[in-house]
């Protein structure tokens, strides 16, 4: 298979789709990889390295694209991409269709297979291409934050893990999952009070095993999260329904009444966020205030830090990438489940009940079609 990896286009996005140890197992297999120049110099991965490893280097996105039978990237197509999609081409990457309703008619109309990391699942019904990239996102949630606290950063001068004689900050996380839970351990490492909140009490019941009691877990409903929020210093949105918008757990109401010079990270903006006055943000310019709360919403957080962050994508998406490439998008659907689950668009059909929901549209699964 010819396999297509371009230059990431979002902003400050540097992470790339796939390594040149990568490559090097790809072109072993027998595939022909295309790399566009530079796609991995802000991960700190060379053209050279690629070219030794045995890709191509193709001096155009317009020629990645146009070549590849599947384009293996990290995030989102960004609206300047969207001219290279056409029938039959097979695009392996985040997609985040839920808020993204012009992406998903774009996929739709040119018949992209569009395979999203972010719904495919593993035997044991977990989101193995998320992970990774949620436990950046998680652990560099508090570092953020505690930034942003600071006085100079708009926040109120608050340090999270206090001194002796002062109190430490505290650190509100809301939704108990990987990100939940990468930030939680982060934040107890500078000695803040933490408490946690998600709606299963199995999950409670585990983080407060994982955390031996350290963390406070309260049940997530509107009247504690409104008294959880409205005690913090810094407010984590770490919510996921796979596929879905992200449910709005604080409202604006709630964000009104938290203390000023509080700071807010929805790390769940990426799927519309959690938290009601969210909105994406970038990497230029990530932050913003609402009633004197700093939210920073960036849609790529791990993108910050793309060496740590593009080896740890890859270690997880590349078996998947070498299925596709060995048995091509059909056979692969067939043949395994959680790639079938990854599957959000498909021939001009759209896939994935959440993403239908979403958008108020129809969904045929892709098992009826393959
Ligand atoms: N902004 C960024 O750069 C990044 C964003 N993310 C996003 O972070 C979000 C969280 O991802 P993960 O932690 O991997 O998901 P996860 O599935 O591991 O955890 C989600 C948690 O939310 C809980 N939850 C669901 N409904 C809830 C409710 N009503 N109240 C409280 N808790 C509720 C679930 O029980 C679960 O424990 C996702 O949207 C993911 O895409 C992940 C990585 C990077
Ligand atoms: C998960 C995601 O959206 C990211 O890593 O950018």
């Amino acid at each position: 298979m010819i396999i297509g990896v371009p230059k990431e286009v979002k902003d400050h996005e540097s992470r790339v789709g796939v390594t040149p140890a990568g490559v090097k197992a790809l072109v072993e297999a027998g595939h022909k990889v295309l790399v566009e120049t530079n796609a991995g110099a802000l991960s700190a991965m060379p053209d050279e390295e690629y070219q030794a490893a045995g890709a191509e280097i193709v001096g155009s996105a317009y020629d990645v694209w146009r070549l590849a039978e599947m384009i293996v990237k990290v995030k989102e197509p960004v609206e300047k991409e969207y001219k290279h999609f056409r029938e039959g081409l097979v695009l392996f990457t985040y997609l985040h269709l839920a808020p993204i309703v012009d992406l998903t008619n774009a996929l739709l109309e040119k018949k992209v297979t569009g395979i999203a990391y972010e719904t495919v699942r593993d035997r044991f019904g977990a989101l193995p291409l998320l992970t990774p990239m949620s436990e950046v996102a998680g652990r560099m949630s508090v570092q953020v934050g505690a930034a942003y606290l600071e006085k100079e950063h708009g926040g109120r001068g608050v340090l999270l893990g206090g001194v002796p004689g002062v109190a430490p900050g505290n650190v509100c996380i809301i939704g108990g999952g990987i990100v939940g839970t990468n930030a939680a351990k982060m934040a107890l490492g500078l000695g803040a009070k933490v408490t946690l909140l998600d709606n299963s009490l199995n999950r409670l019941r585990e983080l407060d095993d994982i955390f031996n009691g350290r963390v406070f877990t309260v049940y997530s409903n509107s009247y504690n999260v409104e008294k959880a929020v409205s005690e913090a210093d810094l407010v984590i949105g770490g919510v996921l329904i796979p596929g879905a918008a992200a449910p709005k757990i604080v409202t604006k109401a709630m964000v009104a009444k938290m203390k000023k010079g509080a700071v807010i990270v929805d790390v769940a903006i990426d799927q519309g966020g959690c938290i009601e006055t969210a909105r994406p943000t970038t990497h230029t310019n990530p932050s913003y205030e609402v009633d004197g709360v700093v939210h920073y919403c960036v849609t790529n957080m791990p993108a910050a830090v793309p060496n740590t962050s593009t080896l740890a994508l890859t270690n997880a998406t590349f078996p998947y990438l070498l299925k596709l490439a060995r048995l091509g998008a059909v056979a692969a659907i067939q043949e395994d489940k959680g790639i079938a689950e990854g599957v959000n668009t498909y021939n001009g059909v759209l896939t994935y009940e959440a993403v239908a929901q979403a958008q108020s549209r129809e969904w045929t699964p892709v098992a009826e079609l393959v």
